[in-house]
């Protein structure tokens, strides 16, 4: 028997999501996704991403995720905190975080989840996007950071 502590994670489902921008050191516009499934988020604005596997860290996962669902290859900037260590909640058993990152390679197609995705002025103007409402403080404070 150990005398160690064990560490519970206080979130379940580790969901990773990018803001991706046009430059990680001048950002001027902002990849949004428009999920297509499940029913409950169709039509709403996300970041891109997903959840975290196993055997992944949130960068690892992240860069998948991107590749997948856009076609793309990013390199990843600083992360916009959440109030958890895990990130953002988004829900009783998920946390989200959330890091910019800018495409090094390819043009983002919505191959996978979306609707489709589009290039948006970064200004105060993306909060009037249906955003899923988890996301809403997010963009918030991604307006913070890049404004
Ligand atoms: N990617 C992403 N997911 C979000 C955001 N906000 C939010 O509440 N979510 C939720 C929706 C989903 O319940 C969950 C992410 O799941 P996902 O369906 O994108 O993950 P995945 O690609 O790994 O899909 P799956 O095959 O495991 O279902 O997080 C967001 O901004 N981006």
């Amino acid at each position: 028997m150990s005398d160690y502590p064990t560490v519970h994670s206080k979130y379940s489902v580790q969901v990773v999501g990018g803001a991706i921008v046009d430059s990680l050191e001048k950002p001027t516009k902002l990849l949004v996704g428009q999920r297509s499934a499940p029913e409950e988020f169709a039509g709403r604005w996300e970041f891109p991403g997903g959840k975290v596997e196993e055997v992944e860290s949130a960068h690892d996962a992240l860069v998948r995720e991107l590749h997948e669902e856009l076609g793309v290859a990013v390199r990843l900037g600083s992360e916009i905190a959440g109030p958890h260590d895990q990130g953002w909640e988004l829900n009783e058993k998920a946390a989200m975080r959330v890091f910019f990152a800018e495409i090094v390679d390819g043009e983002p197609e919505a191959l996978q989840d979306h609707a489709q995705v589009r290039w948006v002025k970064l200004d105060r103007d993306i909060l009037e996007l249906d955003w899923i409402d988890a996301d809403e403080p997010i963009v918030r404070e991604l307006l913070n950071i890049a404004l």
